[in-house]
């Protein structure tokens, strides 16, 4: 397990590049027939990704070790979004079918977690958040049409985008977790511009549909001191409440966002005026 400690915004803005990217950048998420874990102490997140290839892969007991629990969602809740091919996740003695581009809730207090891909040529890859959780709800798998979209920006500003919202009140109850996709149309490269702050969330980005040559310049920071980290496919940023996220890509891609923290409202945002920005 990765473990991240929390960063102050004063001391964010010393960092060079190397410093940036060791606090916030998320790298190696898909390991074939392997769990990653990247454990922040912001809010507690856990950001990672399973890809069973040859054999099913399921969370190690030693995992408790750092939950300080018997098992590893005994007091956590998870979502997970497949970008890759179509997965089969037994959750204690349910069984679900996760096709590309679905997401699965998983409630607290599940036990046993087995992960496959139903065809190992085509690997299933599971990118997911996992939160502390005061509660059981129902585990769910949510499809794209189940999610609820919202289309921001236009053509001309270059950011055209449907946000999905997979895993939110208005589909279903979580404890606090929140996650959704957001796809650019063609043509449009921005994300999140005019950007935003929430003081009472927290939130992970995750970049993917990417190919080798691409980057997305991620902006990070505060409003007055933004700074940058090149993100590449498959790569993770964790952002402080404190910090903006927002991104520009060099060629078209997708990313899967999660939030964790005081509320679930999704219009909670502090908007930070373009005249702001430094
Ligand atoms: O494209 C966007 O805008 C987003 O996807 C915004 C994220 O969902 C977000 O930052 C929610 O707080
Ligand atoms: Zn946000």
């Amino acid at each position: 397990m990765d473990i991240r400690q929390p960063i102050h915004s004063e001391h964010a803005r010393t960092l060079d590049t190397e410093g940036l990217r060791r606090h916030f950048l998320v790298e190696d998420l898909f390991q074939p027939d392997q769990a990653t874990l990247t454990y922040s102490q912001i809010d507690r997140i856990i950001v990672g990704g399973i890809m069973p290839v040859s054999r099913p892969v399921s969370f190690a007991p030693e995992l408790g070790r750092h939950t300080g629990t018997d098992y590893f969602l005994q007091r956590r809740e998870l979502g997970l979004i497949n970008i890759g091919g179509a997965a089969r996740v037994l959750v204690d003695d349910q069984q679900f079918e996760v096709g590309p581009r679905e997401a699965l809730y998983v409630g607290q207090g599940a036990k046993i977690l087995e992960f496959k891909s139903v065809d190992p040529a085509q690997p299933a890859k599971l990118y997911f958040n996992c939160a502390p959780a005061h509660t059981a709800y129902p585990h769910r798998k949510v499809t794209l049409a189940e999610a609820s979209p919202e289309t921001l920006g236009s053509p001309e500003t270059s950011n055209r985008r449907t946000i999905h919202k997979f895993l939110v009140p208005d589909v279903l109850p979580t404890c606090q977790l929140l996650m959704g996709m957001t796809q650019l149309e063609p043509g449009s490269l921005w994300n999140t511009m005019p950007c935003h702050q929430h003081d009472r969330r927290m939130e992970v980005y995750f970049y993917f549909d990417m190919n080798e040559n691409a980057v997305v310049f991620h902006m990070l920071g505060e409003p007055t001191q933004t700074r940058h980290l090149v993100v590449r496919n498959e790569q993770a940023v964790i952002s402080p409440s404190w910090s903006i996220h927002s991104g520009v890509g060099t060629q078209a891609y997708t990313f899967i966002w999660g939030m964790v923290g005081e509320n679930q409202v999704f219009k909670d945002m502090d908007h930070v005026p373009m005249t702001t920005l430094r």
